[in-house]
């Protein structure tokens, strides 16, 4: 399998290329030169499979050229034997159409150690023997930065710079990521939104001298890497409802457009999903792009769902070049103009490209909190404000008997004032992260301005 850009002038890659790259050298993001196909026995007959098992018969055709089959699955069996549930993502069903798709049962309980446990993986199978070593460094809103840590900590060979927005992530998220105290993991609380983060760390691989000198590479979903490995659970949660008979929906709380795009890449690899929801808070950038076509980013307004306070989605522009086309060098352009003005308008071919299977549903605070309240009432669970922005769009989707499965994820304890505000209950932290807030803490305070981060990462060099 080959990557390309899709800016359009960076070399294509190969899959470990592509994985230890992060993002392309003109500022694109790594997507497979084509999709994988499967035919409809072909999934049928990962019924009954183990998730490390669907794992590595997703996954495969992307590793083509890298990894054996054999390696792959060693691979995923490694990474899915540290989550708590035997079926790694199970499924909860809340009422007659409605599901959940726990995908909170990693280490750190987000959906986030789905992918990242395989990437620290990978990056250790990648350099082990080489002399090479890499400076990963990385923006989150809370979920991926401990996601991350926890994949890569004393991992010889790499090192971690993690930037998150200071006080605009929940104090469990925060302690999971600043208690982890090994040499190679470095935490910067910076002075603005995860999106300055975000911009940091592109305009740090945009430095190509500053790049080359520190062989960055991603952990956030600009790595196909993390996408890949999302992709699984779709055709794992969908094979359980009767896929690929019966069509199933998801619905999925977005913000960096990670895990809805991979829902989108599931489905080209021939998975018969019948509808993305693609639900945001009302941080509303991409409902506004895909209902209108206006992406134009506006103020983050901070909200209960703090992971998905994002104004500037990074894969979507994986999406503009699949649904628009293929068309590298107009994406470009397209792509330049945003980042001058910071609002650009769909094409038709995007928009078309995307409207048959993505729909999208802006929630506010008061129906988040109304959806918590309903999964409490009618099926006994408790979920984190994330999940019920995705079951408050997933209800009101008009889908007729279509089953819809809302990803769940979050562990409700991550957010657990936000939790305990909605529904009145206050989720305890699971065993296996008890005594986090009896941890010593460490990071330091960094204004959100290339010289201060970059400066920051020279001297720990
Ligand atoms: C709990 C949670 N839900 C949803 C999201 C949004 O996912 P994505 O950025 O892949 O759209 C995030 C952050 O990525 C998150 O941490
Ligand atoms: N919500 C995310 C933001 C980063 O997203 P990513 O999927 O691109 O890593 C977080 O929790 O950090």
């Amino acid at each position: 399998m080959r990557y390309i850009s899709t800016r359009g002038s960076a070399p294509v890659l190969d899959f470990e290329g592509a994985t230890l790259a992060g993002l392309a050298v003109d500022g694109g993001l790594y997507v497979p030169e084509s999709w994988p196909r499967f035919e409809a026995d072909e999934i049928a007959a990962m019924a009954g499979l183990s998730y490390a098992d669907t794992a590595a018969a997703v996954m495969a055709p992307f590793v083509e050229g890298c990894l054996s089959r054999e390696e792959l699955r060693a691979l995923c069996e490694q990474a899915y034997g540290r989550f708590s549930h035997a079926a790694v993502t199970p499924l909860t069903q809340i009422d007659h159409d409605q599901w959940l798709l726990e995908l909170f049962h990693g280490p750190t309980l987000a959906f986030k150690d789905v992918a990242l446990q395989l990437l620290g993986l990978l990056f250790e199978r990648f350099l082990t023997g080489t002399d090479r070593a890499l400076t990963i460094v990385g923006a989150t809103s809370g979920d991926t930065g401990s996601a991350a840590i926890d994949a890569v900590a004393g991992r010889e060979n790499i090192r971690i710079f993690m930037l998150h927005p200071d006080g605009r992530v929940s104090d469990v998220q925060r302690r999971q990521m600043t208690t982890v105290l090994s040499p190679n993991v470095h935490n910067l609380a910076i002075s603005g939104s995860f999106d300055d983060a975000q911009a940091l760390v592109k305009a740090m691989f945009n430095d190509r001298p500053f790049a080359a000198q520190h062989r960055l590479s991603a952990v956030n979903s600009i790595n196909w890497a993390r996408l890949m490995a999302q992709v699984v659970y779709y055709f794992y949660a969908a094979v359980r409802l009767g896929g690929p008979g019966r069509p199933v929906a998801f619905s999925v709380p977005t913000g960096n457009f990670g895990d809805v795009f991979a829902g989108y890449v599931a489905a080209q690899m021939g998975l018969p999903i019948a509808k993305l929801i693609v639900a945001t808070n009302v941080n509303d950038i991409l409902a506004r792009a895909l209902t209108s076509g206006d992406y134009s980013s506006r103020e983050v307004i901070p909200t209960p769902t703090p992971s998905m306070d994002i104004q500037v989605s990074s894969n979507f522009e994986r999406l503009l070049f699949d649904a628009g086309g293929r068309d590298g060098k107009a994406l470009a352009a397209q792509m330049a103009g945003f980042e001058a003005s910071r609002a650009m308008r769909l094409t038709n071919a995007q928009r078309e490209g995307a409207a048959g299977l993505l729909v999208a549903d802006a929630v506010d605070v008061d129906d988040m909190t109304l959806a918590m309240r309903w999964a409490c009432e009618a099926s006994g669970e408790t979920i984190d404000p994330h999940t019920a922005v995705a079951l408050a769009a997933a209800r009101r989707a008009d889908l007729g008997r279509t089953p819809v499965v809302t990803l769940a994820t979050a562990h409700p304890a991550k957010f657990r004032d936000a939790v305990e505000r909605a529904t009145g209950r206050r989720p305890a932290l699971p065993s296996r992260v008890g005594d986090l807030f009896d941890r010593e803490e460490r990071y330091d305070r960094v204004p959100a301005t290339f010289e201060a981060v970059t400066a920051y990462i020279d001297a720990r060099s």
